[in-house]
C-alpha cells in the first residue's frame, strides 16, 4: 500500500479537522479532493510526519506515521502550496539545500540539483537568483526540490494554482510524466478538477474530516450503467410523464435530458415510450459522468 490510516482523529482546539478517517490507497497517481477546510492538508501533514494526531495510525510507505517520520521524509517529496523560496538564493543552490535537507551529502545533492533542473526545464535559470523567477519558474523550482532525493511518493498540494496556462500543461505533463514515466507515486491535490483527472488515476474524495468516495476515475465515471442521455423532438412532459410512469425518472441535462432506467429495464423502453407517444429520440447513448459530477455526487451538492 501506499498509505493507510486508520481511525485517525486531528482537533485543533475546538476545530475537528480530521474525523475518524480510515483510508489507504495503493501506489499510483492519487487525486485528493475535497471542498476548503475538508481536512486534505491536515491529512498531508499527518501522511508527513508533521503532525501529531490526537488518536489513531497509519502507515506511509510500510513506515510508521508515530515512529519513523524521519523515514518517511526521506522518502517522500513534498511541493507545499505556500511560497517556501528563499530569495537571494540561486535555483541550484535552493535545490542542493533541498537535498541535504533530506540526508544527502553535499556533492551529491548539488550534482542531483543540476539533473532535476534540466528535466524540469530550467537549466539556463539554475544561477539566477530565486526571486527573479515568474510565478510558473517558481512552482517548477519547489517541484525540482521535492524530487531531488528521488522519493518513492511524491505530494503536491495545488501545485498549478496561479499558473498560467501554460505554465499549468507544463506541471501537468511533469507530474504524469514522474508518475505514469517514471514510476513515482503521486498524491496530487487540487481544486482543479481538469489537472486532476489528466494526471491521476485514482481519487480519494474527502468532506469535514472523513473519506466520501474514492475509487478509479474512470470506473466511478461509468458507476450509472443505468443512465443516459437522451436528446427528445416533440412535447418532453409527455414523454417525462410516461416514462416516470413506467417506473423511470429524468432530469434536463444540457439539452437533453438525462434518463434513468428502472432496474431491469434497458433502452427499448426508451424507444417503445417515444413511439407511443409520438416522439423523435434525435440522441440516445449511455451517460459519462465527469469528475466534477463524482465529486458533487460524493459532496452532496
Ligand atoms: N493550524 C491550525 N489551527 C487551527 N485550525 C486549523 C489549523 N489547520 C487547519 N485547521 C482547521 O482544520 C480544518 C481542516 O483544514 P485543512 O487545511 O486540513 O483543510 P483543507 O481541505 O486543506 O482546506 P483548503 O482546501 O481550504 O486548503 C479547517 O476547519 C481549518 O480551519
Amino acid at each position: 500500500m501506499l498509505f493507510r490510516l486508520s481511525n485517525v482523529t486531528k482537533t485543533y482546539g475546538p476545530v475537528t479537522a480530521l474525523r475518524g478517517l480510515t483510508v489507504e490507497a495503493a501506489p499510483g497517481a492519487v487525486g485528493l479532493l475535497g471542498p476548503n477546510g475538508a481536512g486534505k492538508t491536515t491529512l498531508i501533514r499527518t501522511l508527513l510526519g508533521l503532525i501529531n494526531v490526537d488518536s489513531g495510525g497509519g502507515d506511509v510507505l510500510g513506515l510508521d506515521i508515530h515512529t519513523q517520520r524521519l523515514d518517511i521524509r526521506q522518502r517522500v517529496g513534498f511541493m507545499p502550496e505556500d511560497e517556501c523560496l528563499f530569495p537571494a538564493v540561486p535555483g541550484v543552490g535552493f535545490v542542493s539545500y533541498a537535498g541535504e535537507l533530506c540526508g544527502m551529502a553535499p556533492a551529491d545533492a548539488m550534482q542531483r540539483a543540476h539533473e532535476v533542473l534540466n528535466y524540469i526545464g530550467l537549466d539556463e535559470a539554475r544561477y539566477r537568483p530565486v526571486e527573479s523567477y515568474s510565478t510558473g519558474m517558481k512552482q517548477r523550482l519547489k517541484l525540482a526540490a521535492a524530487i531531488v532525493h528521488d522519493p518513492k511518493l511524491l505530494i503536491l498540494d495545488e501545485p498549478t494554482n496561479g499558473m498560467d496556462p501554460a505554465g499549468r500543461q507544463e506541471m501537468i505533463e511533469l507530474a504524469r510524466d514522474l508518475s505514469h514515466g517514471k514510476g513515482m507515486s503521486l498524491i496530487f491535490s487540487s481544486h482543479l478538477l481538469p489537472d486532476v483527472e489528466a494526471v491521476c488515476d485514482h481519487v480519494v474524495v474527502m468532506g469535514r474530516g472523513a473519506l466520501l468516495a474514492q475509487g478509479n476515475i474512470q470506473e466511478m465515471k461509468q458507476a450509472h450503467p443505468r443512465s443516459f442521455d437522451v436528446r427528445v423532438k416533440g412535447d418532453r412532459d409527455v414523454f417525462l410523464a410516461r416514462l416516470r410512469a413506467a417506473g423511470g425518472d429524468a432530469k434536463p441535462y444540457e439539452d437533453a435530458l438525462r434518463v434513468e432506467l428502472p432496474e431491469g429495464q434497458t433502452t427499448d423502453l426508451i424507444w417503445r415510450i417515444a413511439a407511443e407517444t409520438g416522439e423523435q429520440i434525435r440522441h440516445l447513448r449511455p451517460h459519462r459522468s465527469s469528475l466534477e459530477d463524482v465529486f458533487l455526487e460524493a459532496v452532496g451538492g
